[in-house]
């Protein structure tokens, strides 16, 4: 970073200039210097394509398929598991640390009674990691955040709706994570398929009052809020994800080649994996870690500071019932 002279280089310039149009470049430098982190867990069924979607999605492999296999051809039980993988970004000068959270086993075993427990017992207790770490007295510069700012949860491309599953699983990840719902493999369903489909589940996300991501705030501009309403009208995403390249025209493009033809994931006529990368990426990355932090975070984080408060006092009149009933014990 270069020192910036006032526009007729002295240092006490008689246009008043002081310099402090220059925050933001320091803050850029800084910035750019620290990196960005940014940490997203991924659920759903095996072999829904979430591998290979957060692999499109940053257009890196940063995740192996766990099994690769086909779920409806091949179920097998097991338990849930909570699989983390950190990766270093940078484009242009911007590093971006991303921690990818899987969750293979998700919903396989016989009983998936409490299938949400893991999921909900990893991001509970990075909020409560993060806690202690602010309330040492010698507080850390950089607090390390692996609190997760996005959930990226699968819909099997059923037609029919939203299982008990989802719906159960739903309902615990709205309340303490930004839930971001895709429909996986929506090649396998036609335009009208998938434009019902998300009809009906967009009426059950309604019926059981999910708060899913973006939510509405009173802080945002009617420009914000109208890109908002207009992410929404297309939640959940229909997605089609492939790490591998097709030729189509005689050009090579990201795609599947199906029985029916060719898919080009970055056609926005085919799918929306565009308007989801331009969501998480490009217009909401930012704000998905202030709300984590803001809304997610400070919620749970107020909810502990209480229940420690309530303890503390109910611990407190226990001493003072235990004294008095000891002094007059002794009177
Ligand atoms: N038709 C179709 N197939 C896909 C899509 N995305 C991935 N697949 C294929 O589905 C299979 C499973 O994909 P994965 O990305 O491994 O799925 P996963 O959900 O990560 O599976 P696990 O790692 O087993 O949990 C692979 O053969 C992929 O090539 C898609 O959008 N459409």
């Amino acid at each position: 970073m270069s020192i910036k002279t006032p526009p007729d280089n002295s240092l006490i310039s008689p246009t008043g200039y002081v310099g402090f149009d220059t925050i933001t470049s320091q803050i850029e430098h800084r910035l750019l210097k620290k990196g960005f982190q940014f940490n997203i867990m991924v659920v759903g069924h095996s072999g829904l394509g979430k591998s290979t979607l957060i692999n499109t999605l940053f257009a890196s492999h940063l995740i192996d398929s766990a099994t690769g296999r086909d779920i409806s051809k091949d179920p097998i039980s097991k338990t849930t598991e909570i699989k983390v993988s950190s990766h270093s970004l940078v484009e242009d000068r911007v590093r971006l640390n991303i921690n990818v959270i899987d969750t293979p086993g998700f919903g396989d075993q016989v009983n998936n009674d409490k299938v949400w427990e893991p999921m909900v017992k990893y991001i509970k207790e990075q909020h409560s990691q993060y806690l202690r770490r602010e309330l040492t007295a010698q507080r850390e510069r950089f607090i390390p955040d692996t609190r997760v700012h996005a959930v990226l949860y699968f819909i099997q491309p059923n037609g029919k709706g939203l299982t008990q599953l989802d719906i159960a699983s739903l309902k615990r990840l709205t309340e303490i994570a930004n839930v971001v719902p895709v429909i996986a493999k929506a090649d396998t369903l036609t335009m009208d398929e998938r434009a019902e489909f998300r009809e009906i589940i967009q009426r059950q996300f309604e019926k059981f009052d999910f708060k899913i991501y973006p939510y509405q705030s009173e802080d945002l501009t009617e420009e914000e809020l109208e890109l908002n309403e207009s992410i929404r009208s297309i939640i959940p995403f229909a997605v089609v994800g492939s790490e591998k390249e097709i030729s189509v025209n005689g050009e090579l493009v990201r795609g599947r080649k199906t029985r029916w033809g060719s898919i080009v994931v970055e056609d926005i006529n085919q799918c929306e994996f565009v308007f989801l990368r331009e969501f998480l990426i490009r217009t909401h990355l930012q704000d998905l870690i202030e709300t984590t932090s803001l809304v997610h975070y400070e919620g749970f984080r107020s909810r502990q500071l209480i229940a420690l408060k309530e303890n503390a006092s109910s611990r407190a009149s226990a001493t003072h019932m235990a004294q008095t009933s000891n002094t007059m014990l002794q009177r």
